[in-house]
């Protein structure tokens, strides 16, 4: 059950986020993720996993980008739940099966402290991929406990909400990568 936001609250917490950004600035790094992904990956049919619920924006804008033979599937690995800070890992969806000898292109929105990447990587070889290729929109500058081959944007180490990235399951959908002010984070 997620909590809701009140409107008033909703507009006061976007009123004082700062848009570190643009839609612009995203399309450039979409389009360079794109050209890096289709370096690495182009003839060797992967398997996209996009990572739930966060990585649904990226998807989505991703995919058309990358004009070779792939196929879709979702994990689903969850450490926030609604919070700004991560807690334990919880598995929801881990399609094992369809993962035994595929080349896996993990995609997901954000690489914060990195435990989620480095357990989902952990997951896809313990499940015999043949090889597992990660991308995220955003990069926070602070130590992460993996790294992720492609990156789109580095952003500093500050709650960020928008292109899929949530606060209290809100903001996903927001147009540009905002930063959380203090108050409310
Ligand atoms: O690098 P980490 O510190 O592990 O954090 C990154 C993960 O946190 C977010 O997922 P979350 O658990 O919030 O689930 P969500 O995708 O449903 O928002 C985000 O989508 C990443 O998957
Ligand atoms: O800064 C963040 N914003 C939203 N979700 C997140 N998951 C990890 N870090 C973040």
């Amino acid at each position: 059950m997620t909590q809701k936001l009140n409107p008033e609250t909703y507009a006061a917490v976007a009123s004082r986020a700062e848009c570190l950004a643009t839609a612009a600035d995203i399309d450039a790094a979409l389009d360079r993720m794109a050209a890096d992904l289709t370096a690495r990956l182009a003839g060797q049919d992967p398997l996209v996993l996009c990572v739930m619920t966060g990585g649904t924006v990226v998807s989505g804008l991703l995919l058309p980008r990358l004009n070779f033979q792939l196929r879709l599937d979702y994990i689903h690995a969850s450490r926030y739940q609604g919070a700004t800070r991560g807690g334990e890992l919880d598995w929801r969806h881990r399609p094992s099966e369809a993962i035994r000898g595929e080349h896996i292109l993990v995609l997901d929105d954000i690489l914060d402290e990195g435990i989620t990447l480095d357990q989902i990587v952990r997951a896809c070889y313990e499940d015999g991929a043949a090889s597992v290729t990660t991308a995220v929109l955003v990069e926070k500058e602070r130590p992460h406990a993996c790294t992720a081959d492609v990156v789109g944007i580095c952003l500093p180490d500050r709650y960020l909400y928008g292109y899929g990235l949530d606060y209290k399951n809100y903001f996903r959908n927001a147009p540009g990568i905002y930063a959380v002010a203090e108050v409310d984070y």
